[in-house]
């Protein structure tokens, strides 16, 4: 399933937030949206959702969604948002509970995206007892637990420090390199944006529009630390940039 965003405009009162965004989410490939603070990239990944709904335009989706998808659109969010009572178990079986699904069938299913996120040996462990970057692999061994078509992620990174951070980035590379998944994927991070993007949309300073579109054609599992190729279109991406994430920066803010 394809989603497509088509023509769309928002404003929230008087701040005109985004503007004319027509963007096509093709299946199996990852979309990263970068772009200054403030200029609706977390509003934009609300309307892909559904969460809320555009001034103007429409979100498409576009085809049927996976076999025994449970949620078309799942979200996974920086802060991990586990239910810290229940196990990592519990957190992913949470979501199937939500589809009726239980017994053999449910115990398959978490047995088969705990292995795919390294995580069998810590399906009885608390959220407490687990690591910012093992957290957030919970959060995505429960988005996969319901075959989502698109996956949907705000800044999934940016609470954990840089050296988790590439790790959960070549579990991200390793997770979609063996089963492909679609994300719509809102990152400050212009190097996680290099990573792990097949396309990484550049937007402008709000009212949010797009400034360029960058295909990466190089393959994820080819995409290394220090890559100096992505070095350069991670430097293209910072000269498109830089002026208007100033800008954004020395904004006065409304209190
Ligand atoms: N519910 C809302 N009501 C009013 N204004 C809002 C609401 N949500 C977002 N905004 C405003 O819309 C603009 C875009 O916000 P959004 O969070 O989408 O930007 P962003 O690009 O994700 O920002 P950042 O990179 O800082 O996370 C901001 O000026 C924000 O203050």
């Amino acid at each position: 399933m394809d989603i497509r965003l088509d023509a769309i405009s928002h404003s929230y009162g008087e701040t005109e937030v985004l503007r004319d965004i027509t963007l096509d989410i093709p299946s199996g490939k990852i979309v990263c949206l970068v772009g200054p603070s403030g200029c609706g990239k977390s509003t934009l990944l609300r309307f892909a959702g559904g969460l809320e709904r555009p001034t103007a335009g429409r979100i498409l989706q576009l085809g049927t969604p996976p076999q025994n998808c449970l949620n078309p659109l799942t979200y996974i969010f920086q802060d991990f948002a586990l239910l810290p009572w229940r196990s990592v178990r519990g957190n992913i079986s949470l979501v199937l509970e939500d589809h009726g699904i239980r017994g053999a069938r449910a115990d398959a299913i978490i047995a088969d995206v705990l292995a795919r996120t390294k995580l069998s040996d810590f399906a009885k462990a608390l959220p407490k007892q687990l690591s910012g970057g093992m957290k957030q692999r919970v959060a995505i061994a429960r988005a996969l637990a319901v075959n989502p078509a698109v996956m949907l992620m705000d800044e999934p990174l940016s609470a954990l420090d840089s050296q988790t951070r590439e790790l959960l980035m070549d579990d991200l590379v390793t997770l979609w390199t063996r089963t492909p998944f679609t994300a719509v994927y809102v990152t400050h991070n212009l190097n996680e944006a290099v990573r792990l993007g097949h396309r990484v949309v550049v937007l402008s300073r709000r009212p949010g529009s797009i400034r360029e579109i960058v295909e990466i054609d190089k393959p994820l599992s080819e995409r290394g630390y220090a890559d100096s190729e992505l070095e350069t279109i991670q430097k293209h991406l910072w000269d498109l940039m830089r002026e208007e994430a100033r800008a954004a920066d020395e904004e006065l803010i409304d209190a």
